[in-house]
């Protein structure tokens, strides 16, 4: 019933063409929408193939997602995998690529609405850590799905902390092979998606075992279920985890192996290899297997966080200029709930974090490209500088998006709860963000130790020239600083030179502070581990204020390749400005702590802050 009525709401909309609100709302624009459009895509041409797939999709029956709400569990998940083999189709049919930009555009008009979706984070497994033949015998296998493979790392007692996977996979050289075991029910592979009914193969993470000596985390591939009749294999026991928060579409698994042998070949051997007589050749670090990680979590950030973040301000923003409710003058009719400044203040900082966003994972993918290549061919001088970058845009911008999507929710009032209005699934789904592909607070503290270390590595170095080779990320530990903020007037705040440094301040003085706490402890006598644990808040804290510098600092070097774009540069110049001002005036202590900004300081931010709510609107 409540569907019929949101219906008969939107055809009436429909019949009458667009909401005479919406309509006066879009009149009223002070830049040139498509060419803004075009930026954001990357190009006219780009534009114009994204909106091609988006028409197939949205206008393809087998792709709607019409009446999601009312399906089970079983019907969404076979509902999404016939969009997913209809998707292969018209890849196909189109002759798209798989690395093209189609897929990707296919992929956010369903919403994640697909199957096999950690088939996909295989592939990125198998080009990371298999060696060259081994991405030619599976890598084809895997583009039509005649094999789907699932990434199963994640244990029921671990998944953290890798060193501690119980998973075994030990080498009997005597038949070349690997034995594959579940020595306990804590060791049983549990979360890994697409498991619990779809995967042929998967890859599991083990701690290799050759001659009695362990050698850590490698991935092995290791068949599950026939290729026949789809039935479980001898020696394992798979199945479905069952409800969750969201991802009802998704086969979440669990698995348990018996003993289970493969093929020595059957090692993804790109940075390690297992001789026919067991003898173990490392080619990597010891992280090295860990690099899967890395490029899941660089794709997520524009996959799986930002999509229904800009989903949510567009519902939010759409809903607050056709929700007419109360009265500022009581004089006159019902306001539209936009025209709220409290309303504003709730919804524009979401749609200025969401262009952030957009903005941070160009440079993020740019130094993801430039330092992937070097990795897999050795060069691993990189490595340590992309997983703190990586572990801390995946779990700072994860966070900032749930809780964004959540302000966008609450501030549509009752129908911001209905599961109709779209927004409380954008909710659940996100929320999901903070915990996989690595737990935030644990991504965090690998950026602060990564902080830390090059800290220290710096005090201790006297050559003054260690300063100007610093890695791009943290290049503002060498600035020097001033320690008063400049601003004398509000309108000092619409300075990006003059934010983004007060950031840096911020960022710098709680890097330095949780590393000179560290150090007192240990200089006092405290086990590293230990001291390390009880300076972990204030290094989470570093860590955070160390992303959001990062993201001010992108956003507002974004605006300099618009400037010959007058109009454009002028709203998203006060985009960037919002959310500098909004996440400062939200972590002000911090600003005012050391006595960086006084509270006079603090007042003009807010002024400026407040003004620019109109000039959005
Ligand atoms: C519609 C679908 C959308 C949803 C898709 C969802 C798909 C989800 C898939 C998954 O969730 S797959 C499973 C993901 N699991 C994780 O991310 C596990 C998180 N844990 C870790 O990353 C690591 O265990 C750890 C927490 C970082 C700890 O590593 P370790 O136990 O080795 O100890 P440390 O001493 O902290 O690190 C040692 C050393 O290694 C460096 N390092 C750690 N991780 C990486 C990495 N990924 N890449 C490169 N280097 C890494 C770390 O910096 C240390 O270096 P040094 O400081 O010693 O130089
Ligand atoms: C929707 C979804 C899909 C998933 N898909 C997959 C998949 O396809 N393949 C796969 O292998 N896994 C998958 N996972 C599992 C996911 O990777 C793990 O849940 C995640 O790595 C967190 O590990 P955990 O569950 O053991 O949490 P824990 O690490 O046990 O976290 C619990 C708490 O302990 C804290 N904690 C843990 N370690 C530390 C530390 N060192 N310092 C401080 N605090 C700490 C955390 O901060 C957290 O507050 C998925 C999970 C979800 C929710």
């Amino acid at each position: 019933m409540a569907n019929q009525i949101y219906s008969l709401m939107a055809r009436n909309t429909r019949n009458k063409g667009v909401n005479p609100s919406l309509a006066a709302e879009r009149q009223n624009k002070s830049f040139n929408v498509e060419r803004l459009t075009n930026l954001l895509d990357g190009g006219e041409e780009l534009t114009q193939r994204r909106r091609q797939v988006e028409s197939m999709i949205y206008s393809d029956p087998v792709f709607s997602q019409r009446n999601n709400y009312f399906m089970s569990q079983n019907q969404r998940y076979e509902a999404a995998v016939r969009k997913s083999v209809h998707c292969k189709k018209l890849m196909k049919q189109m002759g798209w690529r798989e690395e093209g930009p189609e897929k990707s555009y296919m992929y956010r008009a369903l919403g994640g609405d697909t199957a096999f979706n950690i088939h996909a984070v295989f592939r990125r497994a198998l080009h990371s850590l298999g060696a060259d033949e081994q991405i030619s015998k599976w890598g084809p296998l895997t583009e039509n799905f005649q094999i789907i493979v699932t990434y199963a790392q994640t244990e029921m007692g671990h998944g953290t902390y890798l060193q501690g996977l119980e998973t075994t996979a030990t080498y009997d050289a005597s038949t070349q092979e690997f034995v594959l075991n579940t020595p306990s029910l804590s060791a049983t592979k549990w979360w890994p998606g697409d498991l619990g009914r779809t995967a042929t193969h998967a890859l599991v993470l083990a701690q290799l075992y050759c001659s009695g000596t362990c050698h850590g985390m490698h991935g092995f591939l290791v068949p599950i279920r026939s290729l026949q009749d789809h039935s479980p294999l001898p020696g394992i026991t798979v199945g479905d985890i069952g409800p969750k928060m969201n991802f009802e579409q998704t086969d979440n698994g669990f698995l348990k192996l018996d003993h289970v042998r493969i093929p020595r070949e059957n090692m993804l051997s790109r940075f390690s290899q297992v001789l026919p007589d067991g003898t173990y050749v490392k080619k990597g670090t010891p992280q090295s297997n860990y690099l899967t990680m890395i490029v899941v979590r660089v794709q997520l950030l524009s996959s799986e966080f930002v999509p229904p973040l800009m989903k949510a301000c567009i519902i939010a923003t759409r809903y607050a200029v056709v929700r007419h409710q109360s009265k500022i003058k009581p004089s006159e009719p019902e306001v539209k709930i936009l025209d709220y400044q409290t309303q504003q203040q709730k919804l524009f900082p979401q749609l200025a974090m969401a262009y952030a966003f957009h903005f941070v994972n160009n440079s993020v993918v740019e130094f993801f490209n430039d330092a992937y290549q070097g990795i897999i061919s050795g060069d691993t001088a990189s490595l340590p500088e992309l997983h703190a970058l990586s572990s801390g845009m995946k779990a700072f911008i994860s966070d900032c998006c749930i809780l964004g999507a959540e302000t966008c929710r609450r501030a549509c009032g009752g129908h911001g709860y209905s599961l109709l209005s779209g927004l409380p699934s954008l909710v659940t789904k996100l929320s999901a963000s903070c915990t996989y592909e690595g737990e935030n607070t644990v991504l965090y503290l690998q950026t602060a130790r990564y902080l830390v270390k090059s800290y220290l590595q710096i005090q201790s170095s006297q050559d003054s020239e260690s300063h100007k080779v610093l890695p791009q990320s943290i290049q503002y530990f060498a600035s020097t600083r001033t320690d008063r903020c400049p601003a004398q007037k509000a309108v000092d705040f619409l300075n990006p030179a003059l934010y983004t440094e007060a950031y840096a301040h911020v960022a710098a003085r709680l890097i330095r502070n949780s590393a000179d706490k560290l150090y007192d402890l240990t200089s006092s006598g405290t086990d590293q581990y230990v001291a390390w644990n009880q300076t972990s808040v204030l290094h989470v804290q570093a860590a955070k204020a160390h992303c959001h510098y990062f993201i001010v600092k992108t956003f507002a070097a974004s605006l300099r390749k618009l400037e010959n774009e007058p109009e454009i540069h002028q709203v998203m110049k006060r985009l960037c400005d919002l959310y500098a001002l909004h996440g400062l005036l939200s972590d002000l202590g911090n600003f005012l702590h050391d006595g960086y900004m006084s509270g006079a300081q603090a007042d003009l931010a807010t002024a400026a802050y407040l003004d620019l709510l109109p000039l959005i609107r």
